[in-house]
């Protein structure tokens, strides 16, 4: 291949993998990949600049805007950051630094690199009148509603609360947090302006992003109702950060750390400063940032994070080094797409190597067969590692891995480490091929493989001993029937016992069916003992709770069958738009489709549910037994039928009307509200920020459009 080929191949190949990283949150290759792919054609261009192309990815900042959102022009462009793996880059970066500030002495100020998204909010008087994404640098996606439901992002920094604190900073109280504990000032030293008073215009830039725990539950809550898992959290939160219902964004817990305020003029003199003060009008700062004199400093603030890191509640993938005094940042200026002043290093995953003594065939509520890699424990970043996740058998195959390999393991955004690669350097004889089980590795059924899925099932639903013990599980947690007090082996105990079949047999259980019996479970890894045993107080908790439970809401109910692809939310959603039990058990295709956010999959996944007569059977029970199988609120009573035969769509928000209050006027006069745009929507109802996209599929398809004054007109009143 010739230079000019390679640098063609590079250019657009990088392009693709960043087009799928921000447009749809993928990665198609590992960061480290990707980032050596790009210093490799930057290095081509150096040597060759005739052949470097227009649209090369080492110019530009990687993102660009979306047609959902509208769009904002940055006040001060958002840029990207220079990135190395290597200690000799940053000791150059160091030099080039010295040089370009003429040998006068500057410090550092070292930081996290968290890894999410960029955000940037702007504050008019105190408040939170706008918050973007980075785009392509220059222009953004409006985001404002999506940014508002972080809890931490503050809607309004008070005036009131901006007098007392600088006040009490006037007087040297002690009381005021001054940033990094490790590098606590003394109040002689305090940066310069010690009343730093708010401008009227401002922005602050941070970044968003998922915590791991909240990951973690996100992906725990998605097996459970059996939708594919979330790869990493920094992609989750991209996708979240674009989602149009700023509602569905709110139910994930997203989070931001700041790192930067930007007004005209400047009201500080060095970064150090802004953080103080950000941290103490009450933005979210993480205190783990760093004064450093010197490049050694910013070596030992390097290695001490590598693994430190780790304990923090978000992935993190390495620092960043800026310059701390703003005249000197100006003198060293900005490239076309980072700033001079700032650099960040990257930690490459942690990986260690070690060998794979076997496999362990996990069976999930949905029948998902799953394997785990059982390792001899070795220690990565600062844990023993004895279990790694192998996702299915898609990646066993990928990975070319024979049981005995050495392998590698690697620790990056995620908590459980995966398999990354197999050593071949040291395979020998004792390397077996694995033969992925044919066969439920719990119940002896044969594992079936659904269309379009990389996991293989068990089919007997109602008979293996996991997925029947799962579905008890999933029928006691709290966002369901809420008996907890049955959890930690007592389900075990009773399904041992023959106690129970199904969970609707929980309410046919009296005192004398429980007292006294008890087993002993032996922890595999420990070796210890635990007894689970009913004494009295045990037994009058649990029924207790069998008994409350049967006044949970009918949203609680639906969604504790355990249908698939039925969250919380989807189970509200049915709720709502049906009102009872009956309803749904008998709703066609078309009027689940017409349930607003239900799909083809969630719509077929209800009705394949109910088609099963041991399902509707398991529903008589629950009846029987007196659970709430009828929504609390009242099904819309009809009030007229000026919208029958007529079908709406929505888009925007509306002044007369919440998005559910539309819904029930349409209910209540005889129309229907569809999920989506196609020919046979009669009217799309437009109001304020409509959705650009949605606006542009009626018009291509002709379906008339009405603002909310002839929707009025047309309801009569
Ligand atoms: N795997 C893939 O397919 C793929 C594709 C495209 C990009 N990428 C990754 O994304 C990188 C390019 O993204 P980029 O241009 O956003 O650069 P970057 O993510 O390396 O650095 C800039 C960003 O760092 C973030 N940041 C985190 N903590 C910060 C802090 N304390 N101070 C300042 N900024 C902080 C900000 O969001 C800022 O926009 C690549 O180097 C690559 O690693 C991966
Ligand atoms: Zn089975």
């Amino acid at each position: 291949m010739t230079p000019q080929e390679r640098i063609a191949e590079l250019t657009q190949r990088l392009n693709y993998y960043t087009h799928q990283y921000y447009q749809n949150s993928i990665s198609e290759v590992d960061d480290f990949t990707f980032d050596q792919l790009l210093a490799e054609l930057a290095d081509l261009e150096k040597q060759y600049p005739e052949f470097r192309l227009p649209d090369t990815p080492t110019a530009r900042v990687g993102g660009t805007i979306s047609k959902e959102f509208s769009t904002v022009y940055h006040r001060f462009p958002m840029l990207s950051l220079g990135n190395t793996y290597s200690e000799e880059d940053l000791v150059e970066f160091d030099n080039r630094v010295r040089k370009g500030l003429r040998e006068e002495p500057y410090e550092y100020i070292c930081e996290l690199k968290f890894d999410g998204v960029a955000l940037s909010m702007t504050y008019e008087n105190g408040v939170l009148v706008q918050g973007a994404t980075r785009g392509d640098g220059v222009r953004g996606d409006d985001i404002t509603n999506n940014i508002r439901t972080i809890r931490t992002v503050p809607l309004r920094i008070s005036s009131v609360e901006r007098g007392a604190r600088s006040e009490e900073q006037g007087v040297g109280q002690t009381s005021i947090d001054f940033g990094n504990p490790s590098v606590l000032p003394a109040p002689s030293s305090l940066p310069h302006s010690p009343r730093p008073t708010l401008p009227a215009l401002f922005e602050v830039r941070g970044e968003g992003f998922l915590p791991l725990a909240e990951f973690e539950r996100i992906n725990k809550e998605r097996e459970d109702i059996g939708e594919p898992l979330l790869a990493n959290p920094r992609n989750a939160a991209s996708g979240t950060f674009k989602q149009q219902d700023s509602g569905a964004v709110a139910k994930r817990r997203l989070d931001c750390y700041l790192y930067s305020f930007l007004s005209e003029p400047d009201v500080f003199q060095t970064h150090e400063e802004s953080l103080v003060a950000m941290k103490n009008w009450g933005f979210n700062v993480s205190q783990t940032w760093r004064k450093c004199a010197d490049i050694r400093d910013v070596m030992m603030y390097i290695s001490e994070w590598e693994t430190k890191r780790f304990d923090l509640p978000l992935g993190t993938d390495g620092i960043v080094i800026k310059v701390n005094r703003y005249d000197q940042q100006r003198e060293l200026g900005y490239t076309a797409k980072s700033p001079r002043w700032a650099i960040s290093f990257k930690y490459k995953a942690q990986a260690a190597s070690t060998t794979l003594n076997g496999i362990r065939y996990q069976v999930g509520r949905t029948g998902a067969v799953t394997p785990v890699a059982l390792l001899t424990p070795v220690l990565l970043a600062g844990t023993i590692v004895k279990r790694a996740s192998l996702h299915n058998a898609n990646e066993i195959e990928r990975l070319g891995v024979m049981m005995h390999d050495t392998v590698f393991v690697e620790k990056g955004g995620e908590i459980i480490p995966k398999i990354t690669g197999v050593d071949l350097t040291r395979r020998t004889e004792k390397s077996q091929p694995i033969s992925y089980p044919t066969v439920c590795p719990a119940c002896g059924t044969p594992l079936i493989r659904k269309e379009g899925e990389a996991n293989f099932y068990c089919p007997n639903e109602q008979g293996c001993p996991p997925q029947r013990q799962a579905r008890f599980e999933h029928f006691i947690q709290r966002r369901a029937m809420n008996i907890e007090s049955l959890g930690e082996g007592k389900i075990e105990l009773l399904i041992d016992r023959g106690l129970v079949q199904t969970p609707a047999d929980l309410y046919k259980l009296t005192s004398s069916d429980l007292l006294g019996i008890e087993k002993i479970f032996l922890d595999e890894e420990s070796g210890k003992k635990r007894i689970v045993s009913f004494r009295e107080k045990t037994v009058e908790n649990i029924l207790t709770a069998i008994e409350r439970s049967k006044a949970q809401p009918f949203a609680n109910v639906l969604f504790a069958l355990g249908i698939r692809y039925v969250g919380n939310t989807t189970a509200e959603k049915l709720v709502d738009y049906f009102g009872s039990m009956d309803a749904i058990m008998n709703a066609s295709l078309e009027a689940l489709l017409a349930v607003p956010d239900t799909g083809p999959r969630i719509a077929e996944s209800v009705i394949g549910w109910f088609a099963d007569p041991a399902n509707r059977d398991f529903v008589e029970q629950l009846r029987a037994a007196g659970l709430q199988l009828v929504g609390e609120k009242k099904v819309v009573e009809r009030e007229g039928d000026s919208l029958a035969e007529k079908t709406f769509l929505y888009t925007g928000t509306f002044a007369n009307f919440s998005r559910e209050e539309l819904e029930n006027r349409i209910a209540a006069h005889g129309g229907r509200v569809l999920s989506g745009i196609s020919k046979k929507l009669n009217y799309l109802i437009v109001g304020e920020n409509a959705g650009p996209s949605k606006v542009d599929k009626a018009k291509k398809l002709n379906v008339p459009m009405i603002g909310e004054d002839e929707f009025l007109a047309m309801l009569g009143v």
